[in-house]
């Protein structure tokens, strides 16, 4: 829940940049104004190279759908849309950019070298191509796409009822999506609906476009360098941070804290046993019980089996009860681990399978740990190798217990 909050804060924020940029304008010279024009040919193209880089197809097809959408604006837009061919190469956009940005909100985050989204690029620039050249040899066949200077609507928009939908529902798809595949919300495609909707909706405000795709590219930017970052200090497996992100908390510590390293007992059997899947399903259910550890602790996956969870400003004695309850808590848990290979896609053939074989398999996992703390050792290091040494012991006086250093 807090996850997915803090993930509504960098749209928030950049939205919050774009209205103090707008109430800027008066004050802005010509220099300055002329920058604005092409900051979001910059910010859309940094998106798109780090998308690149990061081989992201989504979000390179989102910056450069935004970067097209510009592009048109400030070549074709310039004009009032009640000329030709002003108003019809902004119908046309309005149309084209929900659809475009739905088009990489469906499709699975393949990676842009996938020949898949190769080939759905080959198309779109095919279909675009189609639409220039009759553009060009048949404009009069464009005219039924120019606003109509019908009643203005209650919001004052200047896209038709048609493109308002698509972008209500490029928008709804992006949002639901995740919400239903059961992943982490990425707001960066729908901000990229919600901020070309704006621009188009409102178009005659002075800057719009400019203010509204710098925001959404400086938005790409963002969450795609916070995904790296994840990548960089979390562990992919359980989902908790990992040892550089323990080196990196450890900088700033300050001088009182307390180090248990955790090691699950005889997981290499877990893994002869019912294999490498199963192996991986108990370290994750492990990872969450560490997790939740109280008394401020943090946990880390040290790598392999090894965890280790780190309390600032305190003392061994200080969390040896909170340790003792986290021992027990993972020493009770009945961990059902699923198979995944055998395991049915339907609920109804599950039901069948498991009343003939059941291949899901209840299992009994404890750990040993080690403490110390700062008084231990002069340094970290030697905090870290005093509690390893008492995680040792822990395992040679019989497992699933706690000794300190
Ligand atoms: N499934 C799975 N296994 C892993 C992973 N990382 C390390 N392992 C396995 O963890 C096992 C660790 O075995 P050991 O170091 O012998 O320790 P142990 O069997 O837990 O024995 P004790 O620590 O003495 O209780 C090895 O078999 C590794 O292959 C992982 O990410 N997933």
């Amino acid at each position: 829940m807090t996850q997915s909050l803090v993930r509504l804060l960098p749209p928030l924020f950049c939205l919050v940049l774009a209205m103090l940029t707008y109430w800027q304008l008066p004050h802005l010279d010509a220099e300055q104004i002329s920058l604005l024009t092409q900051l979001p040919f910059i910010v859309c193209g940094l998106a798109a190279f780090m998308a690149i880089l990061a081989n992201r197809s989504r979000d390179l097809g989102g910056a450069g759908t935004m970067l097209l959408g510009y592009w048109l604006i400030t070549v074709f837009m310039q004009e009032p849309l009640s000329t030709e061919p002003a108003g019809q190469i902004f119908a046309l956009t309005s149309l084209c950019l929900p659809v475009l940005l739905g088009l990489f909100i469906i499709l699975p985050d393949t990676g842009w070298r996938h020949p898949g989204f190769l080939v759905l690029i080959a198309f779109i620039s095919i279909f675009v191509l189609i639409v220039i050249s009759l553009f060009q040899w048949q404009p009069l066949w464009f005219d039924t796409l120019m606003p109509s200077a019908g009643d203005p609507d209650l919001l004052n928009l200047k896209i038709s009822s048609l493109s308002g939908l698509l972008f209500f529902l490029a928008f709804t798809l992006g949002v639901a999506l995740p919400i239903l595949h059961k992943e982490q919300l990425d707001t960066s495609m729908p901000s990229c609906v919600l901020f070309s909707f704006i621009t188009l909706g409102w178009f005659g405000i002075p800057q719009i476009s400019s203010i509204m795709f710098s925001a959404a590219g400086l938005l790409l930017i963002i969450n795609q360098t916070h995904s790296l970052l994840n990548m960089v200090y979390r562990d992919e497996l359980t989902q908790i941070p990992n040892r550089r992100a323990l080196l990196r908390d450890v900088r700033s510590m300050g001088s009182t804290y307390a180090l248990a390293m955790v090691d699950v007992d005889h997981f290499k059997k877990i893994n002869d046993n019912y294999g490498h899947d199963v192996g991986d399903q108990v370290l994750k259910a492990v990872a969450t019980k560490l997790r939740r550890v109280s008394g401020g602790g943090k946990a880390y996956r040290f790598g392999g089996e090894e965890f280790c969870v780190l309390f600032r400003g305190r003392h061994t004695d200080q969390v040896l009860d909170f340790l003792e309850d986290l021992r027990r808590n993972i020493a009770d848990y009945d961990m059902t681990a699923r198979d995944k290979q055998s395991r049915p896609r339907s609920k109804k053939s599950g039901e069948k399978k498991r009343g003939a074989s059941r291949r899901d398999c209840n299992i009994r996992v404890t750990v040993s740990m080690g403490v110390a703390d700062s008084q231990d050792a002069l340094h970290f290091e030697g905090v870290m190798k005093a509690s390893d040494s008492a995680m040792y012991r822990a395992k040679e006086g019989g497992r699933n217990q706690i000794k300190t250093c």
